[in-house]
């Protein structure tokens, strides 16, 4: 799904979400695990104010296990309970309601001693486009929920979702904006794959990729592209792959979009093996530096 984020409607979004926290006992927040940072929305915090909240790293398959573990770390520093899962394999998902129960026994007892029913819990997921929203809806419910289109007239009421006996989710997801306007974020969601590629200059993104790449996971860089040496320069390292691929425009030249297309393919398909993009280091040092 694609959404130009426009001022209207962010505040939709917003309106939306800020509904059906209401309706709803704890937040799943689904960022992705090789950029938690990017991947979530700026005013977070502001939007569900107090609401219980579980960080989900989606997509841990696809990030680097010890900076995911490095990611836990960081959020528990900062109170916020976090888990590694990949919703698409139904990995990591049964930890979820045990900590969802642990983070809400206080007031489950507080409504028991009040003479309210045991009831299960209601949560709600939200999340950036792309993080993985209906994947984990689908999982958690356990069969394939068919999605409702876009029906004029027809008002969508809120369905809950029974997840085992002590889980009830929200069938429609919050969809929330990410920090967009930031450029570094921008690239890391376009490497990716949360941004359409027609929105930001692919070579713009290939350049930002083969330079992260150079520095964090040269070795994994040198091999893919059957290169002895990274050079600093870009123009050479671009010339360099291309030259080993044989990406040559009818001149000669170096087909530059085939090969930025390439690097980016690659790296989305894991053929360069699982990458984090953001490590809870760089974070703490940007905001050090403010
Ligand atoms: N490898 C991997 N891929 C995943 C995982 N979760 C989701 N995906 C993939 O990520 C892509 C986006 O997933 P969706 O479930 O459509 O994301 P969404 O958040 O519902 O997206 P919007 O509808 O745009 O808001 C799909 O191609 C999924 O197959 C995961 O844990 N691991």
């Amino acid at each position: 799904m694609t959404i130009q984020w426009f001022p209207g409607h962010m505040a939709k979004a917003r309106r939306e979400v800020t509904e059906k926290l209401k309706l709803v006992d704890i937040i799943f927040e689904l960022v992705d695990a090789r950029i938690p940072f990017s991947s979530r929305n700026p005013m977070i915090d502001e939007i569900i104010q107090h609401k219980p909240r579980i960080v989900l790293l989606n997509k841990a398959d696809m990030a680097d296990k010890e900076i995911t573990a490095e990611w836990i770390r960081y959020f528990k520093n900062q109170g916020i309970t976090a888990l590694a899962i990949n919703s698409q394999a139904g990995t990591g998902l049964k930890q979820i309601v045990t900590e969802a129960k642990g983070l809400l026994s206080e007031k489950f007892e507080r409504l028991k001693s009040k003479g309210v029913k045991p009831r299960a819990i209601r949560a709600m997921i939200v999340g950036i486009p792309n993080a993985g929203k209906s994947t984990l809806i689908n999982r958690l419910h356990g069969k394939n929920i068919a999605k409702t289109g876009n029906m004029p007239g027809v008002t969508k009421s809120q369905q809950w979702i029974k997840v085992g006996k002590e889980l009830e989710l929200l069938d429609t997801p919050g969809i929330l904006w990410p920090k967009f306007e930031d450029q570094q974020v921008g690239l890391k969601l376009a490497v990716t794959g949360a941004i359409k590629d027609a929105i930001l200059n692919l070579q713009d993104v290939a350049v930002y990729a083969l330079r992260f790449m150079g520095n964090h996971y040269p070795q994994r860089l040198e091999e893919r592209f059957g290169i002895s040496e990274i050079p600093d320069d870009i123009v050479e390292l671009f010339d360099k792959i291309g030259n080993s691929r044989g990406f040559k425009l009818s001149g000669g030249d170096i087909d530059y979009d085939k090969v930025s297309e390439t690097v980016i393919r690659e790296i989305r398909g894991e053929k360069l093996g699982s990458l984090s993009f953001e490590r809870p280091a760089d974070l703490m040092a940007q905001e050090e530096g403010q």
